[in-house]
This record gives structure tokens, sequence and C-alpha cells, in this order.
């Protein structure tokens, strides 16, 4: 099923939550909605599932008017970050729900409805919970009910709003993997919700990037981190150092020093130069386009994180870096610092 949404806009009485999105979700993709607090994607998803509806625009499903069919009507399966599963219910009542309340010309068997309840505690992984309440689930446990439970009416979509977001770091990541994967089994269209850009690179094909009602980018994980369209989408994506630069005569400079970087493609005026972390190299004075003073090294694992002062802006600025362990830093060092990648955006852009 594809999901086409054309110059969608959403207000919340003078406030734009949504402003004019357009977006398409291929047949079995799994689609990650990526962006700050505030920045729209739960109300993008809300409308997709006809949870709400928007001021202009359309939604369609395979080339169908979805806009003209209300939630029940659309087939689409939702977890939420807090979307309690009825605590009176077993885990096996819980997921046999939305077969019980079927319309009767469509209702299964009793017989059948058990079989799939099995099937989809089977591909949750959590047959030998049946019984149990929710109240004695693990929060992980719980969540992977919810999504048993959404899939049980065999939804043409599948969207997912925050689904870990309340669970501690280390079960989040298992989850991931454990997403990924039954995705690749059941190959339903899914939309994912999260404003963790680990959690959207590592699980799905494609991210979109949202910042203020407005898609910032799309692409894959790969494009999104190695090729940012625009300055929100590189400093939201990955950890960079932002330094403010000026481009005049095609030169950076910073401060009242130039830098040796090419700026060709940089366009004239006050800009922001996007570093990561990683692309620093570190070398002996004089040796490349930055220099300061280690202040700080804190070392752990294969690299050591140092603050380091740059001398060529103003009453200087310090940068955090990490360098290789095999490169010996101390404080009161005095660094070159040469970028392996960087990027250049016009402020504003
Ligand atoms: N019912 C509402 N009434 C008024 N404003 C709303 C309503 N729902 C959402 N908003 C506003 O619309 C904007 C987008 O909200 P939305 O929930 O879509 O953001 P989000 O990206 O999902 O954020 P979060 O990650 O915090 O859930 C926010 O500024 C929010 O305050």
């Amino acid at each position: 099923m594809t999901i086409e949404v054309r110059n969608i806009i959403k207000r919340f009485g003078g406030f734009t939550a949504l402003d004019n999105v357009d977006l398409r979700v291929e047949t079995g993709e799994l689609l990650a909605l990526l962006g700050p607090s505030g920045s729209g994607k739960t109300t993008l998803l809300r409308i997709i599932a006809g949870l709400d509806w928007p001021d202009a625009g359309s939604v369609s499903f395979d080339g169908e008017d979805a806009l003209a069919r209300g939630a029940g009507e659309r087939h689409v399966g939702f977890v939420f970050q807090h979307y309690a599963l009825f605590r009176h219910m077993s885990v096996f009542e819980n997921v046999a729900f939305g077969l019980r309340v079927q319309p009767r010309a469509i209702r299964k068997s009793e017989a059948q409805i058990k079989a799939r309840v099995k099937d989809l505690l089977d591909l949750v992984q959590l047959d030998w919970l049946a019984d149990r309440y929710p109240s004695q689930l693990s929060g992980g446990q719980r969540q992977r009910i919810a999504l048993a439970r959404a899939l049980a009416i065999e939804p043409r979509i599948l969207l997912l709003d925050e689904p870990f977001g309340a669970l501690d770091a280390k079960v989040r990541k298992e989850l991931r993997k454990w997403l990924r994967t039954l995705h690749e089994e059941i190959h339903v269209t899914s939309i994912f919700v999260t404003h963790d850009q680990e959690e959207a690179l590592e699980v799905a094909n494609r991210v979109v990037v949202m910042d203020k009602g407005k898609i910032e980018q799309i692409g894959s994980p790969g494009d999104v981190y190695e090729e940012p369209a625009t300055a929100f989408v590189h400093g939201f994506i990955g950890e960079s150092i932002v330094l403010p630069v000026e481009i005049r005569d095609g030169r950076v400079r910073l401060g009242d020093r130039e830098l040796n970087l090419d700026s060709r493609d940089a366009r004239p005026g006050p800009s922001k130069l996007f570093i990561r972390r990683h692309d620093l190299a570190v070398g002996p004075s004089g040796a490349g386009a930055l220099e300061g003073a280690v202040k700080h090294v804190r070392a752990f694992g294969p690299t050591q994180r140092a603050d380091i002062l740059l001398s060529a802006v103003g009453e200087g600025t310090l940068i955090e870096i990490d360098a290789p362990r095999d490169r010996d830093l101390k404080p009161g060092d005095i660094v070159s610092l040469q970028p392996r990648r960087y990027r250049i955006f016009a402020e504003g852009a």
C-alpha cells in the first residue's frame, strides 16, 4: 500500500503545525519521521491515521482518497508510546480484541481467532505470555504485545509513534533490531515517529527529517548523514562542531584568521562551517586549517575526547573533538586541526 501526502497544511489557531508537507511512502517501506519536539511528526501521523484532519491538502492510499474515510475505515494499525493495553484483559484477549469487535459479516470464528492470536504472539516471540496480564509484563514486552494487537486486524498500514520512547536505553536498542527484523518478515508499509536520530538511522530504510512543520530532507540513512541538505539537518544528525565563518572573495574566514578550506560552492556572506567531531585530524602546530590549545582530555574506549580552545575566534571558542588514542594529547599542547570533511551553509540556509 502506498501513501501519498500532498500539500498538507494544519493549523492550530494561529499556529501552523504542518506547512505544505509532501510525502510519498512506497509499499513495504519502513519510514522514519525524525525531528525535534514540536516539529509536527505526530500531527502528520495522526492525519494519516484519520485521527485528525488537515486544513488543506490530500492524503491517498494506493491512489484512493483516504480523507474521505474515518479512522475505522482506513485499516491502519497503531502503536503509541503510552497506548496502554487493556489492564483487565489477558495478553491473549488484548491481541484478540480487534478481531472480536469486527463487524459480524467479516468476523472470524473463535477457532480462527485463536489461531491468529497464536500466530501473532509467535511473531512477536511472546507466545509464552498469553495468559499474563499487562501489569505482569515488562515495558518492552508490553510494546511488543501492543504491536501484535495492532497487527491483528491485518492493517494495510502500520503507524508507530515513539513506540519505544518510554523504555530504557538498552531495551530500546534491542527492540530497534527486533522491529527491523519483524518488518522484514511482515513488510507492511510502516511509518515510525521518533526524535532519536540513532533510532531512525538504525531502523528505517528512509528517513524524513522535519523541523517547524516542514520537511527538511528525505533520504536513506546514509544520505541524511553523509549529505545533509540543510544546516538544520547537519546540526540535528550526528555530532557536529559549528563555527561562524564569513565567505569573502572566495575565502573562508573565522574571526581574523583565513582558513585554508575550499569554499567554491559557498555563497559569499556570513555562514556556518559544520564539521563532524570525528572528522578533524589532529596534527602538530601550524599544519592545519584551525589551531588551538588542548584544555582537557578524557580517554575511553578506542578514542579520546578533547576540549580545544580555538585561537582564531575573538576571545576563543571551545570545541570538543574525538581523536584516536594513539595520538598523545595533553592539556596545554598547541595543536592544529584539519577537517577531513566539512560543509559550509550560508546563514539562514
Ligand atoms: N491539539 C493541538 N492544539 C494546539 N496545538 C497543537 C495541538 N497538537 C499539536 N499542537 C502543536 O503543534 C506542534 C506540532 O506538534 P506535534 O505533536 O505534531 O509535534 P512532534 O514533532 O510530534 O513533537 P513531539 O516529539 O514532542 O511529540 C507543536 O507545537 C504542538 O504544540
